[in-house]
């Protein structure tokens, strides 16, 4: 039986207790010692990022981190409103060549070189329209659905919370390579244009129990930082840190380990972006989402993510600090801005931009 309501977090299922799961052991950061300057919390942030890349985030205790909290479940709700909505509606919203924002409907991606198909829906709200004041709402880039423009005030307070978050976190790192923290504070204005936005997913319950269908494909994130909310297992980290970038094939030999949902708390992870500006100091996990196991399985899936991410012109490129190791000799920084890189990116993960 298909369930009625889709998001009903307080319904699910926990994640199943099974020893053949292989789960990742990630340490879990608190928002608000990090708020307050806690120098062993930060010890330990720098210490996951220079590592795995990936933590969980316990948002309680503070006011950003509830906004996230509480507003990732409002989003939630409305994302399963919108992804009922008929598919013209949806269509209507369809992210075009040259787009990151807007809707992607399942199968528009492949999930590997033999052109198997993903299987979940995702919609892209961009930062830079739903910041906006209402009386500049003519300065959007697009005609938002009125499901999301009713949405406004709540979508712009997450994305301030969840913008501000991850750039404390950034600017933290920073000050521990020896980064000026302006020097990527400046780098990820708010106002300023970039590929920054809250990503709504549905994934369908699993369909076959052994062979995982692939909802979003193996990759590592584009931009600085991601702030993922999800309420049932799915997620998934390859087993070895790679500082390399690229869909959609891990490069090294290892396996894929189960990041379970923990409530109140906030995955988080760092993007190719922080890779770059660091020279590797830190690293940007490879990750993928298939359903949920076991009886979490008989649920759609959603998950609110907010990716942080360098303004457009932006260079992508070593930032000095004594903690960032020298470009090898004669080489040197590409010379890519943020959006040529993440637009690269978009596609090479398979996105089509195709009307069929
Ligand atoms: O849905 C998730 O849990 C993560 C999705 C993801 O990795 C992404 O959209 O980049
Ligand atoms: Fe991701």
């Amino acid at each position: 039986m298909p369930h009625a309501t889709e998001f009903t977090p307080n319904d699910y299922p926990p994640f199943p207790n099974d020893p053949s799961l292989k789960t990742v052991e990630l340490q879990t950061i608190s928002l608000t010692k990090l708020l307050s300057e806690d120098a062993s919390e930060q010890d330990r942030v720098f210490e996951a990022c220079k590592t795995r890349g990936f933590f969980y985030l316990e948002l309680a205790g503070c006011e950003s981190g509830e906004t996230i909290l509480k507003g990732a479940d409002e989003i939630c709700a409305m994302a399963e409103e919108f992804f009922k909505l008929p598919m013209e509606q949806k269509e209507e919203q369809r992210m075009k060549e040259g787009q990151l924002d807007g809707y992607k409907r399942v199968g528009a991606t492949v999930t590997d070189s033999s052109g198997t198909k993903d299987t979940a829906e995702f919609f892209n709200i961009a930062k830079n329209d739903l910041t906006l004041p209402a009386s500049q709402s003519d300065k959007m880039s697009r005609s938002w659905p009125p499901l999301i423009m009713s949405h406004q005030p709540l979508l712009n307070a997450y994305m301030r919370a969840a913008h501000a978050t991850g750039l404390h976190i950034l600017a933290l790192l920073a000050a521990r390579l020896g980064i000026q923290p302006e020097d990527i504070t400046s780098r990820h204005r708010l106002e300023h244009r970039s590929g920054d936005l809250v990503r709504l997913t549905r994934g369908p319950p699993r369909a076959d129990p052994k062979m995982p269908e692939i909802q979003t494909p193996s990759h590592t994130d584009f931009g600085s930082i991601t702030v993922l909310m999800n309420w049932l297992g799915g997620l998934q980290v390859w087993s070895e840190s790679a500082r390399k970038a690229g869909p959609l094939e891990p490069d090294s030999e290892g396996e894929w380990l189960w990041v379970k949902p923990k409530r109140g708390h906030a995955v988080v992870n760092l993007g190719d972006a922080m890779v770059r500006f660091t020279n590797g100091a830190v690293c940007s996990g490879r990750h993928r989402v298939v359903p949920a196991p076991g009886e979490q399985g008989t649920w759609p899936r959603f998950s609110v993510v907010y990716f942080v991410r360098p303004e457009d012109e932006c260079i992508l490129g070593r930032l000095e600090g004594e903690g960032v190791p020298p470009l090898p000799e004669g080489e040197v920084d590409e010379g890519l801005t943020a959006r040529e890189w993440i637009m690269r990116q978009a596609k090479g993960l398979g996105t089509q931009f195709t009307d069929n």
